[in-house]
């Protein structure tokens, strides 16, 4: 399972400003989905090829007695205790204040690793910055500049160095005897409900102790003659011989179990509007990748109009979720789980399903011939071939020419041919654009001007000189998904969660 890691400290201190940095692949990913938004609290991350979790605490306020600062420092303290490390945040330019060191003396009673980052540091001499920091009783200071990205890669090594890094294991997993479902959904959704329904039903395979407190308990079952098992996210416990699902909603643990998982069933509640919170869960199974299947709870004794009401709402509010299956269910009266598990199944053939080179081509092409793709300036798009780059979630690779110049909406099109095609139900897709060298791009800007066309093809040509994809794409890879990543990169960060952190150009499932 990836490592969470937990970004504590006293407000101001820098904390988001680590956090945009640390996922900032990820938005690449999920953007450009309409009606998705983004929690700026958790997100994926990646040294080289190490992924790990990153849960951004947001105002730890350790003093607060009462109020929404209580329970923001409740739901740190829990996201404290559940986290794999921690990185505890200071400003190396304010020193040491009074709410540090309370913060310290909490986390000097955690049995997690912790590792102490002083930020701010650009400019100044690293072991100065650190040193005052010594006395927080947590082991060496490591200085650091969120803004500007110096030591973080050290801090992040730091943080991940007790954990082994992860081998092919997740390739033999996916093949493994019972599929890994997770019920996942804010609080009062019904997942406990719904958990209790299925495995009150079930006969009971095996209760798997944890290993470490990383690894989160599973529950195997059957159902229709096939074998599940359920990743812990209620909390399971056992009493006496029956499961009970009873502790309250955990960010790191609905995380850890989406990533654990093979399905994902989002439950989310008809009798309440959809809020962020289940936009934003939804929106982090797309970002893992995992095939999802939705389960619309507490269906039963709503009037015809109501369910209309509430289908189109749906619709309205989860656009970015329609490869998905929606199913209408009630998990108190236990109606409807059949077809919810019906759909975890499909989702999963979908999400592991082989595609082979000579079909994926050949769709490619109608595709094509149907739709030609539009004219981008001088640029004419050519697709070539596709191949399969991966499973769980399927990659499709294209192959061609200009293929940086494709429009989004092209993208879509050619994203719903496949699904169609292969009848890729329930799982995220990726499509990714490897596209051969532009032939301007190694020309002399002298040359270059000589040769220049007229007009709009002129500028069109100019502009893409100081391209961050030129260096890609001049060694034949252009991957659309990872370009604007880089851009965003330096410069300030929005803190809203609506703002979309440096807003990536385009991307695709
Ligand atoms: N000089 C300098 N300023 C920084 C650095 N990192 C963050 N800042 C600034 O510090 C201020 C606070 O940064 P945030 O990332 O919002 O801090 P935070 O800890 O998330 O704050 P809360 O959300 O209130 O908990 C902003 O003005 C940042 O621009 C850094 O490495 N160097
Ligand atoms: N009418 C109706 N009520 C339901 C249904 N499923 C759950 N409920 C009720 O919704 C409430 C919340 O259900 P839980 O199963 O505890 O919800 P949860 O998502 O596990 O909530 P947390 O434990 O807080 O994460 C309870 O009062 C349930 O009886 C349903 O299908 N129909």
């Amino acid at each position: 399972m990836k490592p969470t890691l937990v970004l504590v400290g006293r407000p101001n201190v820098g904390k988001s400003t680590l956090f945009n940095r640390l996922t900032r692949t990820r938005d690449a990913l999920v953007a450009d989905m309409p009606g998705l938004t983004r929690d700026r609290h958790y997100g994926h991350g990646k040294l080289g090829d190490r992924p790990y979790l990153v849960v951004d605490t947001g105002g730890f306020e350790p003093l607060a007695k009462d109020g929404i600062l209580h329970e923001m420092a409740r739901q740190t303290e829990q996201a404290v205790a559940e986290a794999d490390a921690i990185v505890f945040m200071v400003d190396g330019r304010a020193g040491i204040t009074p709410q540090d060191k309370e913060i310290a003396k909490k986390l000097r009673r955690n049995p997690r690793p912790v590792v102490v980052a002083v930020n701010k540091a650009e400019g100044m001499e690293r072991g100065v910055a650190a040193a005052e920091f010594h006395t927080l009783g947590l082991g060496e200071p490591l200085a650091i500049s969120a803004a500007h990205g110096d030591g973080v890669r050290a801090l992040l090594e730091q943080a991940l160095a007790h954990f082994p890094e992860e081998e092919a294991a997740e390739a033999e997993d996916e093949r493994a005897a019972s599929l890994k479902v997770a019920i996942v959904g804010r609080p009062n959704v019904g997942k406990s409900t719904m958990i209790n329904a299925l495995l009150g039903e079930e006969r009971m395979i095996a209760f798997d102790q944890p290993g470490t407190t990383r690894d989160a308990i599973g529950v195997d079952f059957e159902r229709g003659g096939r074998r599940y098992m359920l990743i812990d996210t209620a909390g399971l416990r056992r009493k006496g011989r029956v499961f009970e699902a009873i502790e309250k909603f955990s960010v790191i643990k609905t995380l850890q179990s989406i990533e654990g998982a093979n399905v994902v069933v989002l439950v989310l509640d008809a009798r309440q509007d959809i809020s962020d919170q289940d936009a934003h869960i939804a929106g982090f199974v797309i970002e893992s990748g995992r095939a999802l299947v939705i389960a619309v709870n507490k269906w039963d004794g709503l009037d015809a109009y109501r369910r209309s009401q509430i289908k189109s709402a749906l619709e309205a509010r989860l656009r970015f979720l329609d490869f998905a299956d929606f199913h209408y269910v009630s998990a108190l009266k236990g109606l409807g789980l059949n077809l919810v598990f019906r759909s975890v199944d499909a989702a999963y053939r979908a999400a592991t399903a082989d595609l082979s080179t000579p079909r994926l081509t050949r769709v490619l092409i109608d595709a094509a011939a149907r739709q030609t793709p539009p004219r981008n300036g001088i640029f004419r798009p050519k697709l070539r071939y596709a191949h399969q780059g991966g499973r769980n979630p399927p990659v499709i690779v294209i192959h061609g020419n200009a293929l940086d110049k494709l429009s989004d909406a092209y993208s879509r099109y050619l994203e719903r041919a496949f699904r169609d095609a292969f009848r890729l139900k329930g799982t995220p897709l990726r499509i990714q654009y490897n596209t051969s060298d532009n032939p301007f791009a190694e020309r002399k800007p002298a040359e270059r001007s000589r040769r220049r066309p007229r007009g709009e093809a002129a500028r069109g040509a100019v502009g893409r000189q100081g391209a961050p994809k030129t260096d890609s794409a001049k060694a034949g890879k252009v991957v659309k998904v990872a370009a604007k990543a880089v851009s965003g990169e330096s410069g300030k960060f929005a803190k809203s969660p609506e703002s979309g952190i440096g807003k990536p150009r385009r991307a695709h499932r």
